[in-house]
């Protein structure tokens, strides 16, 4: 899954794990509910229905991940919250009125809310921790208040039962939100790590520029269609810099070079250290108009200014065609041609490549 952030590199498997557990649960309740009916019609359907709702939501997810992931845990959490609360509600405020018997007629859901909502504390962004904690304290509060009011219903096999479930468990979804934080807390540095560390291997260490690898990806991130045109941009005599002046001095020009180099700004760009003193500069999308100007932008950003201890420094850059971004490595080779043209025609100049230059005119 390219170009997805990795917390919804996380978030997709984790909804639709906790998608197939609910589709399953509610399809055993609607099997279970058929077998042994309960006095209320509705549990035949209910369970059923929310079955097929989490199936719809399951497909909707899996057409377009990416885009839908928000929705559809938004949508999850609505469901969870709209479909249990009048429940409990329906049954405790009828058992207040003595229309039944609260622990014989309330349905054996408690398990089913326990369960999603822990599901979805432990695998779903923290943002839905007040949805959860909302949906099962409107759950159990008025579960609790009827049993601790009535004791002739608390002191009944199924009323101890339903006691322990939503009074410890109600802790145990407390106990989670800050497991469930460090887990996040965690789960953000180690991507972060991860991040710099990639954003560190992609970069060319004296320059800062990128490196073949940091072009090769950041080339992977352009649209196919895309067309590019290369430069190649080689220092002219730079053997004699380390000579004259050493070696920590030549590394010094590098990096003015490079940082020269950088204050050169088309719309969409990449730069890279192609090697020792080359550097290489891919335009997305030129026109031919503006190659035709790059010559004198290069020539004086990069000659114009001495450089610092060592004085006039130049470069012979060759550019290639514009091509689609597939050809980038013939691009490359084009433009190669123009820099050894440009190397042995005197060096400190900027040549376009074209077949025709380069059979007619490359010397010896
Ligand atoms: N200081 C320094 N020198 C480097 C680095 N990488 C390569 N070089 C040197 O760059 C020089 C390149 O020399 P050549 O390939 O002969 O090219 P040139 O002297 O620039 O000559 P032309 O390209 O023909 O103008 C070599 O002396 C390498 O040692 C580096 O990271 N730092």
């Amino acid at each position: 899954m390219p170009n997805l952030n990795d917390h919804t590199r996380i978030l997709i498997p984790a909804t639709y794990r906790l998608l197939v557990v609910t589709i399953l649960s509610s399809a055993i309740y609607a099997v279970l509910f058929n077998v042994y009916s309960t006095p209320f019609i509705i549990h035949a359907f209910q369970p059923a229905f929310f079955t097929l709702l989490h199936l719809m939501l399951f497909i909707y997810l899996y057409r377009n991940p990416q885009k839908r992931i928000h929705r559809v845990i938004n949508t999850y959490g609505a469901i969870i919250l709209l479909t249990s609360v009048p429940n409990t509600l329906y049954f405790t405020i009828g058992a207040w009125q003595n229309k039944w018997q609260f622990v014989e007629i309330f349905p054996p859901i408690s398990g089913m809310i326990i369960l999603s909502t822990t599901l979805i504390m432990l695998m779903l962004p923290e943002k839905l921790n007040r949805l959860v904690v909302i949906t099962w304290s409107l759950n159990s509060l008025p579960v609790l208040l009827f049993l601790l009011t009535h004791p002739d219903e608390l002191q009944t096999p199924r009323g101890y039962d339903l006691l322990f479930l939503f009074g410890p468990a109600s802790l145990l979804i407390l106990l989670i939100i800050p497991y469930q934080r460090s887990i996040n807390h965690h789960m953000n540095s180690i991507n972060f790590d991860l991040k710099h560390s990639q954003q560190l291997a992609d970069r060319d260490f004296l320059t800062d520029v990128l490196n073949r690898r940091g072009l090769e990806n950041w080339l992977n991130k352009l649209d196919s269609g895309s067309k590019i045109c290369v430069l190649l941009i080689d220092i002219d005599h730079f053997k004699n810099i380390n000579d004259t002046f050493g070696h920590t001095i030549g590394d010094h020009v590098l990096v003015e070079f490079a940082s020269r180099l950088r204050t050169i700004y088309f719309n969409d760009h990449g730069l890279a250290r192609w090697g020792g003193e080359e550097f290489i500069m891919v335009i997305v999308n030129p026109s031919e108009d503006l190659v035709s100007t790059l010559g004198p932008i290069f020539k004086h950003t990069l000659n114009q200014l001495p450089y610092r201890q060592v004085g006039k420094v130049t470069a012979s850059i060759g550019i290639s065609t514009i091509q689609p971004k597939a050809h980038f490595l013939d691009l490359v080779e084009e433009a190669d041609k123009a820099v050894y043209y440009a190397k042995s025609n005197g060096r400190n100049q900027v040549v376009i490549y074209s077949s025709a230059l380069i059979e007619t005119k490359t010397p010896d």
